[in-house]
């Protein structure tokens, strides 16, 4: 069994608990009531390079990261240093995550809340909208055909921006035929969890220029923004270096300040 299907059968596990406990039907009516979902895509185009900032407590690749008792304090400075959009990772096994971090995030921060997990189901979409979410992660290597499709399709009736993920060619032709407006690229590889900064470089071309592209994973400062950058993102999604940096207000500043270097205006406007 891969990683990516050790991960998955665990979140079944807990999403099967977390279906007995609440219906969808109150889902949808607390979706209801929470704020109108902000446009993802928006925040991630015009100008410059913009950086997802991400709420990662540990990883499958390297264990325990950081402890983050305040997520939202985290996310509020990444805020403060410029951050285009929070990603907040909340899958609980492997990561230490939780829709409770998703909530506080939301409710302290004004930017699109992304909410990465591994989402198989409509239900996870409605629970993550019901907790403030503005954008989903939904992965290629996850999902047959017709579910991406289809998760695709309720994402986006339902206000959230999808951000679909791949990790090679043919999952980027997955991904536009299934209507991918935003796509990342991410450069961990989900069966050996190695990371290659070249995957980006690879992949990135095949990606049509209507949508947005994200090079995710394995960003260690302005210099790898830059290299993502003269390879064609749009964006940059980070977790692993500014959880476990010292200060994160200044990390996301440095990126934010290389992103908008005049020198990285590839015109997307
Ligand atoms: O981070 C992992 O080990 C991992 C393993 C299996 C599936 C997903 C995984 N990470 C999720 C991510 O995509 C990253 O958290 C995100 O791209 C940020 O990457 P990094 O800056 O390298 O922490």
């Amino acid at each position: 069994m891969s990683v990516l299907d050790e991960i998955i059968e665990g979140v079944r596990a807990d999403l099967a608990e977390r279906q007995a406990r609440v219906s969808l039907d109150e889902l949808k009516e607390r979706a209801a009531k929470a704020p109108q979902a902000k446009d993802g895509a928006a925040a991630l185009r015009g100008d410059g390079v913009k950086v997802i900032c991400e709420v990662k407590r540990s990883s499958p690749s390297k264990g325990a990261l950081a402890a983050i008792a305040d997520p939202a304090g985290l996310a509020a400075d990444y805020e403060a240093g410029g951050a285009s959009v929070i990603s907040v990772l909340t899958e609980q096994r492997r990561f230490g995550g939780s829709l409770a971090d998703l909530e506080a995030v939301r409710a302290k921060v004004d930017i699109p809340v992304l909410r990465k997990d591994f989402i198989v189901t409509a239900y996870q979409l409605w629970e993550a909208r019901a907790y403030g979410a503005d954008l989903a992660l939904l992965i290629v290597a996850a999902l047959e055909q017709p579910a991406l499709e289809s998760l695709i399709e309720r994402a986006e009736s339902i206000g959230l921006t999808p951000l679909v993920e791949v990790h090679d060619e043919d999952e980027v032709e997955r991904a536009v035929d299934a209507g991918a407006r935003v796509i990342g690229v991410n450069a961990r590889n989900l069966k050996t969890l190695k990371v290659d900064r070249s995957t980006f470089e690879r992949v990135g071309p095949e990606i049509p220029s209507h949508i947005v592209k994200i090079a995710e994973s394995g960003i260690r400062g302005p210099h790898d923004l830059i290299a993502y950058a003269n390879a064609g993102a749009d964006a940059v999604l980070v977790g692993e270096s500014l959880v476990t940096g010292r200060d994160p207000k200044s990390a996301v500043a440095d990126l934010v300040a290389a992103g908008a270097h005049p020198a990285l205006r590839h015109g997307r406007g």
